[in-house]
């Protein structure tokens, strides 16, 4: 895909509120700092889905990351369903399986994401999920699935970017939580990396949740973090 030359457009906002009038509110005050948002199960649950919608209309890229993971036919009826909210991405779990399904589901404008190991994850986590391969090596096997697939692109952390790019090749995206200013708390995450780290291991986007949300100046954050990116 080609690369947006909107700075802003590297930045996605995770919009985990509780409500769509706390979204809004965000959305507000970040102003034109920012240019795309993730709707994720917190604000789904609460009215999202009409908010992305409404966000897309508005002329904002949306991220409609609701990590399908289903049998084959739900999945691609849902991806068929989800198409109508106008996103630019929405995600599914990087199962051979569920990425077959969102692929015959997908129609023109709507990209997916296959989650590989989620960045809360480390190799203990993978181990006690059942997994006998190291988180890398879990991500390099999932992203390579993906490709053969035909998945737009990859939720991984910016950690395994470098490696993704190897299996993907330049067209595929790399899409990065477990992002973190310095000094910035992980919380639950566990593969973190600063948003400059992840712009020189040569990911698309960063996705960027409580740094934003909970900052008493998020406008001033979501600025920072795309300098930042611009000057790796
Ligand atoms: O592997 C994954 C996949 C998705 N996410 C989502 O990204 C944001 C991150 O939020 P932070 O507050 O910046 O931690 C959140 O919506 C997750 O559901 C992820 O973190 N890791």
């Amino acid at each position: 895909m080609p690369q947006s030359a909107d700075p802003r457009d590297r930045l996605i906002v995770a919009l985990d509120l509780p409500d769509v009038a706390a979204a809004e509110r965000l959305v507000a005050r970040i102003g034109d700092a920012a240019t795309f948002y993730k709707i994720g199960y917190r604000l789904a649950y609460a009215g999202g889905l009409d908010f992305a919608a409404r966000l897309a209309h508005e002329g904002k890229k949306t991220f409609l990351d609701l990590k399908l993971h289903d049998i084959g036919n739900t999945v691609e009826e849902g991806v068929r369903s989800a198409s109508a909210l106008g996103a630019t991405f929405l995600t599914v779990h990087a199962y051979p399986q569920t990425m077959r399904a969102a692929v015959r589901g997908r129609s023109s404008g709507l990209k997916i994401l296959a989650v590989t190991v989620l960045t809360s994850y480390d190799d203990a986590d993978a181990a006690e999920a059942g997994y006998a391969l190291p988180v890398a090596d879990l991500v390099a096997r999932r992203a390579e699935q993906a490709v053969q697939i035909g998945i737009d692109g990859i939720v991984c952390s910016a950690a395994e970017a470098r490696a993704v790019r190897g299996k993907i090749g330049p067209s595929g995206l790399i899409v990065t939580p477990g992002i973190r200013p310095a000094g910035a708390e992980a919380g639950d995450q566990k593969r973190v990396m600063t948003p400059g780290q992840a712009r020189a291991a040569g990911i698309d986007h960063v996705v960027v949740g409580r740094p934003i949300t909970g900052a008493d100046d998020p406008r001033a954050v979501a600025q920072r973090i795309i300098a930042e990116m611009e000057g790796a």
